[in-house]
């Protein structure tokens, strides 16, 4: 299996470093000129069995492509890529949920390229973990059994552990959604409100993610496991994590830096108009949307979550 990594953002070269263990992999960036040292990923250099291309037409022949751009740029990436990329195993890793067209990025892809073998690799996983060599396990999620197997022998290492899982929709929900909870988590914290509340924000969020994902089709099995509840502990619980830290400075009415990818913000808007068209009551997503869009206060939302009326676990 010849092997391409789309986007050479944090992710993307993470997954290389890792994937190069194995054997030749190019990593494909639109700004590729950084030499062995991608500024997105500082301190680490890149082995030499990574190819650094931002030649499209050439990174795009290997037979397996895995899209690691931001959920928000990847429709309009495959609508003018498609001739080049229909026919591929295209594995997704983007957590979060396209705003314009309210879906994930598996029906995006089956959208743009419709003879493509759709995928999704997600799960608890910084880039610095993994570019170090840290022991990580991963969701790989596809509806085609064979090449589901394929793809997580190609794709697992001694240090990184790939789960098969069938259910598409819930991998994918799960690695968006626990990104509109890490803010909320991270808002809490902030705004030192304490470990009691962000337990109950987490957990209530959980709740949140599940109730959706059954409405949108997926397993209930996929939100507890590393797609779902794995990657909602460690971006509730972490620094590393950039939702998390912008959640932190809504909070603690910090800056932050604009230009960092947090893709739990455009998704809790995302969230917020799916549930509308469902008729779901998804309480913390419709809050995370209004901080992140500054339409509310800290003090205000939190109000206005605790004195919601009282009901049933
Ligand atoms: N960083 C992590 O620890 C991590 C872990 C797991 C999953 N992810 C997911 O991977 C995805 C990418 O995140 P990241 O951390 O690599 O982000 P990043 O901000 O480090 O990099 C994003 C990359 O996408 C590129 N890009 C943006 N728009 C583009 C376009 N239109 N065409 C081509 N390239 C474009 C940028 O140039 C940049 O190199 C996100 O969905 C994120 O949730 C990230
Ligand atoms: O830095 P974040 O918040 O985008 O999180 C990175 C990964 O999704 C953690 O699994």
């Amino acid at each position: 299996m010849s092997i391409t990594v789309l986007g050479a953002g944090a992710f993307g070269t993470a997954l290389a470093v890792a994937l190069a263990t194995r054997g030749p992999v190019t990593l494909w960036g639109r700004n590729a000129g950084w030499g062995r040292e991608n500024p997105r990923l500082p301190g680490v250099t890149l082995p030499d069995a990574v190819t650094v291309t931002g030649d499209l037409p050439q990174a795009a022949r290997a037979d397996t492509l895995l899209l690691a751009l931001p959920a928000q740029k990847l429709g309009v990436f495959l609508a003018d890529h498609a001739a080049l990329l229909d026919g591929k195993t295209l594995v997704s890793t983007a957590k979060g949920i396209d705003l314009d067209r309210l879906t994930g990025p598996s029906r995006l892809i089956a959208t743009a390229c419709p003879a493509a073998t759709v995928a999704v690799l997600t799960g608890p996983s910084f880039a610095a973990d993994i570019a170090r060599g840290l022991p990580t396990a991963l969701t790989l999620a596809c509806t085609d059994p064979i090449r589901s197997k394929a793809l997580q022998q190609a794709l697992s290492t001694p240090v990184l552990r790939l789960y098969r899982s069938s259910d598409v929709t819930g991998a994918e929900l799960g690695g968006a959604l626990k990104n509109v909870i890490a803010i909320a988590a991270g808002t809490v914290i902030g705004a030192g409100l304490g470990d009691s509340a962000r337990a109950a924000i987490i957990t209530r969020g959980f709740a949140e993610m599940t109730r959706l994902s059954a409405r949108l089709g997926a397993q209930p099995e996929t939100l507890a496991g590393l797609s779902g509840l794995g990657d909602l502990m460690l971006t509730c619980s972490s620094v590393q994590s950039r939702n998390f830290r912008f959640g932190h400075a809504i909070g603690s009415g910090t800056d932050f830096d604009a230009s960092t990818t947090v893709e739990g913000a455009a998704t809790a808007r995302a969230v917020t108009r799916l549930a509308a068209d469902l008729g779901e009551d998804l309480p913390i997503a419709a809050m995370v949307a209004s901080l992140a869009q500054g339409e509310v206060s800290v003090e205000n939302a939190m109000e206005h979550l605790m004195n919601r009326p009282l009901k049933e676990e």
